[in-house]
């Protein structure tokens, strides 16, 4: 946290002060009602009385105008510092290697993203602020008790200290039930997001599982409302306990102003007794604050979870588009995970720059992993994979993808393609439109570009999807580019069509076609079986020149 806050220390070194000067202020407080007892009210002296009450008024302003500062402060510097929390997990996470996405479902990212991080600015914004404010007046009630009777202080600060002991009991059972909270809060937005899609809704009525889809999800939010009942009855048990204690402290003032300490003036006691009530409020509110900061950790860790994954794959920077590159795989092997079998081995491919491969297998075989590979977007488990004529760039600095799966933004047809890259023109929407076919529907569009595709684009035909896809990859800055699949909805004339436009459009730089449905082979396309043996049917000659 002290790394977090150190972009705002200023604020945090004005947090502080405004605390420091707030001590004195409350101290102030109680021995200024002790002299207007004793000396102002008991004596009749009438001047003093007046000079000693306008003092109060200013103090009480005083003291409120720095609290508003104070809230703030606390407020500026928590809200920056979820902010960055919010950036740091979103940056991790958007940086990992593509196993994670497999491996972690959206619902378990966002739930850190979202009431993880609300929790933790919570803590910063409210809990810190509050404890900040507790302690203050804790200390401030203190230091005047110590100075009127450090007997009865004592016996106040004994009675804190066992109840502190006894909440911390409390506040580890809580910290454990926000834990189990917060899996159970991820199940119930992951079913949400799979179920309430259209893909789920699709799933549960055409199997018949609509109800078996509202079972579960009634389920995890039984089982999320049993540990939050739990969570708030451990937390007022501990709340009610201390409260109680708490109630037993005036008598107990009086009873030993009374007989075990003598000398006390009226006025004394009177204000040990405030004081005792002004103490119990910041106790009780510290106490509790603690269970806060208990479930508070509970979050903390798992966001810090996130920022602590692996070292971030680099940004890679675009180098500006240009001719093909080649690349050269020498006994490329691949295994999803530790234990999963080998999906490729020994694979010794060249891709001349400039060149048209297409890939041609069974389903299942490895095609789309070899896609990924060569995209650079999949480190291999054994080969090399080399890229030659880049200029030392990487291949994933030169390489795009459209994946088997298109992702499509709940935008328009236009703010989907301008994601590719900036600065892209009216003409170049034209191009890539007309490269896909995709030119003669968007006319008859009322709309046209501007008309909105929907949730992943569902507003749009299959086959349109994958084209709107292909058309947006295009537009980026590429040297190599795999398409996997993606005229797998589209009839044969037009998958035709689009793959004889690809090819046009590609004229220059590398291109690899991934695909069931063959396109037109030309004599000078490699094409390439995967299988159990891996095959070149038709090879061209090794790149060269790096
Ligand atoms: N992330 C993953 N984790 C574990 N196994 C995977 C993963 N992705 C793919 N596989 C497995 O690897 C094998 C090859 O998958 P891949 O998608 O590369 O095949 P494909 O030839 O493209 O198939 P299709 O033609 O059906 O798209 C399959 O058996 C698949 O189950």
């Amino acid at each position: 946290m002290l790394t977090w806050l150190r972009p705002h220390r200023w604020k945090v070194a004005a947090s502080l002060l405004i605390v420091v000067l707030t001590v004195p202020l409350g101290v102030a407080g109680p021995l200024l009602t002790r002299m207007v007892i004793d000396q102002g009210l008991l004596r009749g002296d009438a001047g003093l009385l007046t000079l000693l009450c306008v003092l109060m008024v200013v103090l009480g302003v005083v003291v409120s105008v720095l609290d508003v500062g104070n809230v703030a402060l606390t407020n500026i510097i928590g809200q920056r510092v979820t902010t960055t929390l919010r950036a740091g997990v979103y940056g991790r996470a958007q940086a990992q290697e593509l196993a994670f996405y497999t491996e972690e479902s959206t619902s378990e990212v966002q739930a850190r993203l979202v009431s993880d991080i609300e929790g933790i600015d919570r803590f910063v914004t409210s809990t810190a602020q509050q404890a900040l404010g507790s302690f203050t007046a804790l200390a401030a009630s203190g230091i005047a008790m110590v100075v009127l009777s450090w007997q009865l202080a004592l016996l106040s600060f004994s009675l804190a200290y066992v109840l502190a002991l006894l909440n911390h009991r409390f506040a580890r059972r809580r910290q454990d039930l926000a834990r189990q909270r917060q899996r159970h809060l991820t199940s119930l937005l992951r079913f949400a997001a799979e179920d309430l899609s259209l893909g789920g809704i699709i799933l549960g009525r055409t199997l018949r599982r609509s109800g078996r889809q509202l079972e579960r999800f009634v389920e995890v939010c039984r089982q999320l409302s049993e540990i939050t009942v739990r969570q708030r009855v451990v937390g007022a048990t501990a709340y009610v306990i201390i409260g109680a204690s708490f109630a037993c402290v005036p008598p107990l003032v009086f009873w030993a102003a009374g007989t075990a300490v003598s000398g006390l003036s009226i006025g004394t006691v009177i204000v040990m007794v405030i004081l005792q009530m002004q103490l119990s409020q910041p106790i009780q509110s510290l106490l509790q604050l603690s269970s806060s900061l208990h479930v508070s950790l509970a979050k903390f860790e798992r966001v810090i979870q996130y920022l602590d994954l692996p070292e971030p794959v680099r940004d890679h920077a675009r180098p500006a588009g240009g001719a093909g590159v080649g690349v050269t795989l020498r006994g490329v092997g691949h295994r999803y995970g530790d234990a999963g079998r080998a999906v490729l081995g020994g694979i010794d491919l060249d891709l001349p720059a400039g060149s048209v491969t297409v890939v041609r297998g069974r389903t299942g075989s490895g095609k789309s992993t070899l896609g990924l590979i060569v995209a650079g977007l999949l480190r291999p488990t054994s080969g090399t994979v080399e890229v030659h004529g880049a200029g030392g760039a990487d291949l994933r600095d030169v390489a795009t993808i459209v994946p088997q799966h298109t992702t499509l933004f709940d935008a328009s047809i236009r703010e989907n393609l301008l994601f590719a890259r900036d600065g892209v023109t009216e003409d170049d929407l034209r191009r890539v439109l007309a490269a896909v076919r995709l030119d003669d529907l968007v006319a008859t569009l009322p709309q046209g570009l501007d008309t909105p595709v929907g949730v992943e684009g569902h507003q749009l035909s299959g086959g349109e999807r994958q084209r709107l896809a292909v058309a947006r990859a295009l537009l980026a800055d590429w040297r190599l580019l795999v398409v996997d699949e993606v005229t797998s909805a589209l009839d044969g004339v037009t998958s035709d069509e689009v793959y004889d436009a690809l090819r046009s459009y590609c004229r220059g730089r590398t291109l690899v076609v991934i695909a069931h449905r063959l396109p037109r082979i030309r004599p000078t396309d490699q094409v390439v079986l995967v299988d159990s043996t891996f095959r070149v049917e038709n090879a061209l000659p090794a790149p060269t020149g790096r």
